[in-house]
């Protein structure tokens, strides 16, 4: 489990996120939604142990996240930026094996060179072969990164994170740049990994991909508004009082849609 306990943290001088308390867990879908800068960028970098708190505590496996080693925290809570950087002229699968720690010091060091790795055990091959299969991007292994269209550098970096088997998946806006198939394909890749065990939070601005989440923390000027299942967080009424929209939530195919009105 790998909880918020009371916990505010600051993005430069401003309290950005503030006594927020949430768990999420192992085998369930999470998604953190609310306006620009309601402060989810924030919570998911404190959750990825990537930013000082102010106050409060995030915990994981009720161990407060500051008493692991990084390698443990990397290890075990894979995070993904909204804008993540790729070596862009290394090939893909090379890119994914990042993921695996492999050669992670060389990209430090320069960037924007063709990485060439050292050799990887079975495991690794197998980790990343694996990731590249749930993340459709096999196919363009051998290609470099700059080939590649925004979509699917997306891919790829879910594929690197996915590569390090970590406990946890953190998510800054993992559908940017998809387009509708692939953001649903997404996020049944998301769905089903949290099927099999691994604990997902994704921060979602489409609220009809979000309601197919299991479990929603609706966030707004910091603060939780809401925690719970989609037909809890997702009423008209919050949503109101969030975003300012009037909004009908109907069922269709049995799923929640978000409808604004007018
Ligand atoms: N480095 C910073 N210095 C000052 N304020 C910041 C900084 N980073 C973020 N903020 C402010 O903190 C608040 C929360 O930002 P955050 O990025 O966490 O929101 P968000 O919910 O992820 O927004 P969005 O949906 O637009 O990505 C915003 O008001 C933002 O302007």
């Amino acid at each position: 489990m790998l909880e918020a306990l009371n916990l505010s943290v600051k993005a430069g001088d401003l309290l950005a996120v503030k006594q927020v308390s949430a768990a999420f867990e192992r085998g369930l879908f999470s998604a953190i939604i609310g306006p620009n800068g309601a402060g989810k960028s924030t919570l998911m970098r404190a959750l990825a142990g990537l930013t000082p708190v102010q106050s409060g505590e995030v915990q994981y496996q009720g161990r407060a996240l500051p008493d692991y080693s990084r390698r443990e925290r990397a290890r075990s809570l894979a995070y993904l930026a909204q804008t993540e950087a790729l070596p862009t002229e290394t090939k893909v699968r090379d890119v994914v094996a990042l993921g695996r720690g492999a050669g992670e010091w060389l990209w430090g060091l320069f960037p924007h060179h063709p990485l060439s790795l050292g050799s990887l055990s079975l495991d690794d091959e197998q980790a990343i072969d694996r990731a590249m299969q749930r993340t459709d991007t096999a196919h363009f292994a051998d290609r470099a990164v700059a080939e590649l269209s925004g979509g699917e550098q997306q891919r790829v970096s879910l594929a690197r994170a996915l590569a390090a088997n970590p406990q946890f998946l953190l998510l800054d806006e993992p559908t940017n740049h998809l387009d509708l198939a692939y953001a649903l394909n997404l996020i049944e890749t998301l769905r089903q990994e949290a099927g099999s065990g691994l604990g997902v939070v994704a921060v979602l601005h489409d609220l009809n991909l979000a309601a197919r989440a299991d479990h929603l923390l609706l966030l707004h000027q910091g603060r939780v508004v809401a925690q719970g299942s989609a037909e809890s967080v997702l009423t008209p009424q919050h949503l109101a009082a969030v975003y300012g929209v009037q909004v009908d939530v109907i069922r269709h195919g049995g799923r929640l849609v978000v409808v604004p009105e007018g």
